[in-house]
């Protein structure tokens, strides 16, 4: 249920991540930087911790047993600067099925909207979403806003 990918990072633009969850290890070079209120602040090396962040299918959707959250939880805006302080070197989890073929549709969860909540994206499966995410690529805009209702 999880890719692990990463390898030596050289710099990574502005994005969110379009899995469930990241969970990441950084070697002590540091680099990653996640948008807060316009700013950009760094997020510090500390030996043996690790870093989740929330991907975009946690924001808009959920499955039975994780969460569909209705924009609850926010997929954090993020980035790798490169710098020349020494080999950087990360490990990141991304915890979705990606593209395998599977039809389970995810959606705002039931217990989270309401009248005065409506849901504000359409269903879509994990395999449809990434698509549209790696086509799209990463040009700074939400990949959140094909799928959005209102
Ligand atoms: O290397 C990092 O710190 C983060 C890399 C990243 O954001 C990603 O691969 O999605
Ligand atoms: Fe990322």
């Amino acid at each position: 249920m999880f890719n692990l990918v990463r390898l030596v990072t050289l710099g990574v633009t502005k994005h969110t991540d379009d899995g469930f969850l990241t969970v990441l290890l950084q070697n002590q070079i540091g680099g990653q930087q996640i948008l807060h209120h316009d700013h950009w602040i760094d997020v510090p090396p500390l030996s043996g911790a690790l870093i989740v962040n929330i991907g975009d299918l946690l924001q808009a959707s959920i499955a039975n047993l994780y969460l569909i959250t209705n924009d609850r939880f926010k997929s954090v805006e993020h980035r790798v600067l490169s710098n020349h302080n020494g080999p950087r070197v990360s490990v990141a989890c991304f915890f979705s099925t990606s593209l395998m073929p599977f039809t389970k549709l995810y959606g705002p969860i039931r217990e989270l909207v309401s009248e005065d909540n409506p849901p504000k994206y359409r269903e879509t499966t994990a395999q449809d979403y990434v698509s549209h995410s790696f086509s799209k690529g990463l040009d700074g805009e939400s990949r959140l806003l094909k799928f959005r209702l209102i």
